[in-house]
């Protein structure tokens, strides 16, 4: 079986360093003339899938937009997944879980076993349980060609306050952060599977992201301000590693699907613009 790094290295081939999220926001249903309902959440979903699922490295779901419409939202959750990995794209579910071990096997199952209903690629996760509590998850995810991301250092002003906090040995929690899962992708030949969230907007912090091995997945790009520019300063000599990120500024483009297109083929030259060939 494939590790999920692997799967990744050879999506970004194929078809270029870039993510789209699918994050139906109620602005965006008025705006792509759709009813703030479970049926304009799946005629989004389903235009974003048509739009993107065969030409887009990585689609990463909002979970977030899902369940504001309970269980049909949910089940349109379920499907397209379906459709985004029948189409061709990995999928990063944006569900950023964290809790204590025991319950973290649950939520690992729900994602990451192949049996699941919501089984995805991938899936974020927040570390501020300790990041030895993501361990099920990140066992499970390596049984079965998985990937997991972990918040880091996030691209909202918020962040930084307890993320940049200074612990007891010297090292700021985000850089205890960034230390365990660089340690645990050492041995990964292309790209680890264990991947890190960085925002595209915090600027130079001076973390140091060199040995992490994994993807860096850069939110933060189009809408919260941050250009493909910014990833230089953000990522310096890391720059190898990074997927971008993009929700509204490529949605914002729908519900043409030509123009869907037309601005995911424009963040991805921007990006190309800054990030080295893989
Ligand atoms: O630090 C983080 C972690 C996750 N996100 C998520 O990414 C998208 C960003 O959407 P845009 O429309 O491109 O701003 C959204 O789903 C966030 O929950 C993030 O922004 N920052």
């Amino acid at each position: 079986m494939e590790s999920f790094g692997t799967r990744l290295h050879r999506a970004i081939v194929e078809r270029g360093p870039l993510c789209v999220g699918i994050d139906p926001h109620p602005g965006l249903l008025a705006a792509w003339g759709l009813p703030n309902d479970a049926e304009g959440l799946d005629r989004f979903s389903r235009t974003v899938v048509e739009a993107l699922g065969d030409r887009v490295a990585v689609v990463k779901p909002q979970s977030a937009f899902f369940e504001r419409f309970g269980s049909r939202g949910v089940a349109i959750l379920e499907s397209t997944i379906r459709q985004l990995r029948d189409a061709g794209s990995l999928v990063l579910l944006d569900v950023k879980r964290g809790d204590i071990g025991s319950t973290m096997s649950a939520y690992a199952a729900a994602y990451l076993d192949p049996s699941s209903p919501m089984h995805v690629d991938a899936v974020t996760a927040s570390p501020y349980l300790g990041v030895g509590s993501l361990a099920p998850m990140f066992e499970l995810a390596a049984e079965h060609g998985g990937g997991v991301f972990v918040l880091a250092l996030t691209s909202n002003p918020e962040g930084a306050a307890v993320q940049r906090a200074v612990t007891a040995d010297g090292r700021t929690v985000a850089q205890t952060v960034i230390d365990a899962i660089s340690q645990l992708n050492r041995g990964a030949t292309t790209l680890g599977s264990f991947g890190l969230v960085v925002g595209a907007t915090i600027g130079d912090t001076g973390h140091d992201l060199s040995g992490v091995g994994g993807p860096l997945l850069a939110p933060g790009l189009g809408a919260q301000g941050a250009g493909a520019a910014d990833l230089r300063t953000v990522f310096g000599s890391s720059l190898a590693s990074v997927l971008p990120s993009y929700s509204r500024e490529v949605l914002s483009a729908g519900p043409d699907v030509a123009a869907l297109r037309a601005a995911a083929d424009r963040v991805l030259v921007d990006c190309r613009a800054v990030l080295p060939a893989r």
